[in-house]
């Protein structure tokens, strides 16, 4: 099954560029990890905010939530997610192979 998510990023005020940096080290480091799994099968930028989207192929919702949960930066992240089917009007099954 695939979800998309939408993840805004908002850290305290008092947290040091030091440390912000550092948090972004390791969600890079998770979410590349989450890609070459084929878990996460994309992540764009939401231009001008600190959010992003991304798309998840997992089979199990108690799976995707512990994902989320594993992101480095889960406790200062929003995330909405929502459930996507098939569309009738869609010229492939295989969005992301096409790719
Ligand atoms: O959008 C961001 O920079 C935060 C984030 C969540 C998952 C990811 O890879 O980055």
């Amino acid at each position: 099954m695939l979800f998309v998510a939408r993840m805004d990023v908002v850290f305290p005020e008092s947290m040091t560029d030091e440390t912000k940096a550092d948090f972004q080290v390791k969600e890079k480091a998770y979410s590349a990890d989450l890609q070459e799994r084929g878990i996460m099968k994309g992540i764009w930028r939401i231009v001008g905010e600190y959010s992003n989207i991304s798309i998840y192929e997992v089979d199990d919702l108690d799976f995707l939530h512990a994902t989320f949960q594993g992101f480095p930066m889960f406790a200062y992240m929003n995330v909405k997610v929502t459930p996507l089917a098939k569309h009738p009007n869609a010229t492939t099954d295989d969005f992301f192979r096409q790719l």
